[in-house]
């Protein structure tokens, strides 16, 4: 039987691209402004998972120009110390970004800290009202991971327009905003979570399937419909017998290459076009609030 291969989405190579336009941008602008865009990235507890996102946006930054500040603090910290450090970035002229890893330890509530960001520095798009705006198709700061996806499918001229997507998640970090943005580009979009029945029939069905559960093995060849352009948002860790460890998406790379037209790698693929949106919210802000 005759094998094809899907073409793949490379995600790492455009983010470079977008790396050579930000530095570009910042190298110009920086003499006239008289300082760098700003980053200030929040994390609690000592997630290894989240460390290792954290140290690459802090590698990004560094290769663009864009000053980061760290912030770690231990899983014992209280919500009113992290209230105190998110209204001081939220005054501070050298920060335009303001990003808040999840997930957060149990005692802490995220979303109410999330509220608290400034919507002009909530370089993550989470905050209520840049949701809001993304809901009314209103310009403002969108979700990096979705973001990422639609520039992705962008640079390869994936046409949008009246195509059946699925999106297989529903957060408001990547399935939802995920879903908004399809249907700001006039698909007709479908979103399957936990409770969906018939996860199989509902992913057949899709000319784009994006998959963000964070479940490995989620999406088989068999769900996939033939010359699909399938996107795979999901990040998961796992180790083998002998104690080694790989990042795996929800799909089935191997045996989705051969149906699918279109394949996002993991890695490769998302994540890096999720840090490189992060790194282009930050930019933007800092124009924003330059009036550049
Ligand atoms: N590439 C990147 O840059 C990037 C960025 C962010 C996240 N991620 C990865 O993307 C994945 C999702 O992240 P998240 O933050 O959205 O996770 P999340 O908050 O845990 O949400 C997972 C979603 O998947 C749904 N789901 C769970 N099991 C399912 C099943 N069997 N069938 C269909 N839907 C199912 C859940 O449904 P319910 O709502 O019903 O529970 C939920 O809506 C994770 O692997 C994460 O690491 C990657
Ligand atoms: N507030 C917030 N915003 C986010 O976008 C976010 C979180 N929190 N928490 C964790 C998840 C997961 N995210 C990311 C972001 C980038 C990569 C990334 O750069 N992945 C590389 C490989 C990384 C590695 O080797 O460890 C890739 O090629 O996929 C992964 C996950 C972003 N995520």
């Amino acid at each position: 039987m005759e094998t094809t291969t899907a073409k793949l989405l490379d995600g790492k190579a455009l983010a470079e691209k977008i790396y050579k336009e930000l530095a570009a941008t910042i190298a110009e602008l920086k003499p006239k402004i008289g300082r760098p865009p700003g980053l200030a990235v929040l994390m609690v507890g000592d997630n290894p998972a989240s460390a290792a996102y954290v140290r690459n946006k802090e590698k990004a930054c560094a290769k663009v120009g864009i000053t980061s500040f760290g912030k770690y603090f231990p899983t014992d910290i209280t919500f009113t110390e992290l209230e105190a450090v998110i209204a001081q970035l939220n005054q501070d002229e050298q920060v335009d970004g303001i990003l808040v890893q999840l997930p957060f330890p149990g005692h802490l509530d995220s979303i109410a800290l999330l509220h608290q960001i400034e919507p002009d520095k909530d370089v993550d798009g989470l905050h209520p009202v840049n949701l809001g705006r993304l809901v009314r198709s209103e310009t403002g700061l969108r979700s990096c991971t979705p973001a990422g996806v639609m520039r992705l499918l962008e640079e390869y001229k994936i046409p949008l327009e009246g195509k059946q997507a699925v999106v297989v998640g529903r957060s408001i970090l990547v399935g939802k905003p995920m879903a908004l943005m399809l249907l700001e580009a006039n698909a007709t979009v479908t979103i399957a979570h936990s409770r969906s029945q018939d996860l199989k029939t509902i992913t057949q069905n899709a000319d784009i399937l994006i998959a963000a559960a964070g479940l490995p093995g989620l999406i088989t060849a068999d769900m996939v419909k033939p010359g699909a352009v399938v996107v795979d948002v999901g990040i998961n860790r796992l180790t083998d017998s002998s104690g080694k460890s790989r990042l795996v998406g929800d799909i089935d790379f191997a045996a989705t290459a051969r149906v699918a037209e279109y394949l996002t790698p993991v890695p490769g693929g998302i994540g890096p076009m999720t840090v490189a949106m992060l790194l282009q919210n930050t930019v933007s802000s800092y124009l924003q609030a330059t009036n550049h």
